[in-house]
Parts: structure tokens; sequence; C-alpha cells
């Protein structure tokens, strides 16, 4: 058994069925990660399935409830790569019951980027999460 630690991530996107927007989330912390930009997310919890995990994660951090759809699946059975440590499953997203993202906990700003160009390129992210982006632009275009 590998011994990554398991992280989840969520590219939100504004429609499931047609994704145009992606919400992308500037961390405040801890300081070697503040100001970085990322999909919101986090580590998943013994006992707890990567998809209850990342469902928790998206209620604690932006308040609102998901539904997810797809995995935007990775080399490793555990996702991506993040660091010789971390791997990281990332899901599409909607969300769910018109609810409104705010930045509650870890991150300092929200955005809603065209995933029309490649705007969500030119932000600051953790370096690891950019394999990520390119192939989520090229599964939506
Ligand atoms: N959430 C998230 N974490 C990422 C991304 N890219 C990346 O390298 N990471 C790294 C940063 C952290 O080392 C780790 C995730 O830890 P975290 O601090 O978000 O997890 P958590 O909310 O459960 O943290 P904790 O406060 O319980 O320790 O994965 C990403 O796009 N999203």
């Amino acid at each position: 058994m590998s011994n990554l630690k398991q992280i989840v991530g969520a590219a939100i996107v504004d429609s499931l069925a047609a994704p145009s927007r992606l919400l992308v989330a500037r961390r405040s912390a801890p300081p070697s990660l503040a100001g970085m930009w990322e999909f919101p997310g986090g580590k998943v919890e013994p006992g707890e399935t990567c998809e209850a995990g990342l469902e928790r994660e998206i209620r604690e951090e932006l308040g609102v409830a998901v539904t997810l759809g797809s995995e935007l699946e990775g080399p490793l059975e555990q996702g991506w790569q993040l660091n010789p440590g971390a791997a990281m499953r990332v899901w599409f997203a909607e969300i769910a019951d018109e609810g409104v993202p705010e930045p509650l906990e870890d991150h300092d700003e929200l955005r809603w980027l065209s995933l029309e160009t490649e705007e969500v390129l030119e932000l600051d992210w953790i370096p690891a999460d950019y394999p990520i982006l390119r192939e989520l632009l090229r599964r939506v275009s």
C-alpha cells in the first residue's frame, strides 16, 4: 500500500454539463503556501471516503454543498502527485442549492475564471497544480 497522504480537491465549475468558469481559491496559510492559488479541498480523514472528505472540506472552507461530477483522473491511483509525501484526487463539482461560496477558512480570496481562455494559468498556483490545470483545460475544451 502507498504511504502517500491522500488529499482531495474540487474543480468547481459553473455547470457540470457545460463548464465555462472555474472557481479558484487563494490560500491564506501556512506561510509557505499563502498567496498561492489552488483547488479548494484538503486531507481525507481516517475512515472517510475521498468523496465524503471532499464534500466536508468544501462545506468547511467555502460554506456550500457541492454535487460531484466525474473525476479528473491523474496518473496514480491516488491521483496527482503533489510532493514526495502526498497525492491529490480531483473531482469536477458544481455548487448545490444556489449556495454562494465564501472564503471562510484557509483562503482569503475566491475568483471565478473563464475556462474558454487560458487565464487560469496566469495565476500563481501551487506548482504541483499546473499539470492538473492543463489536463482540466484539455478536458473542457
Ligand atoms: N487543497 C489543496 N491542497 C493542495 C493543492 N495543491 C497542493 O500541492 N496541495 C497541498 C497543500 C497541502 O500541503 C496539502 C493539503 O493540505 P490542506 O492544508 O489543504 O489540508 P487540510 O485543510 O485538511 O489541512 P489541516 O488544516 O487539517 O492540516 O496539499 C490544491 O490544489 N488544493
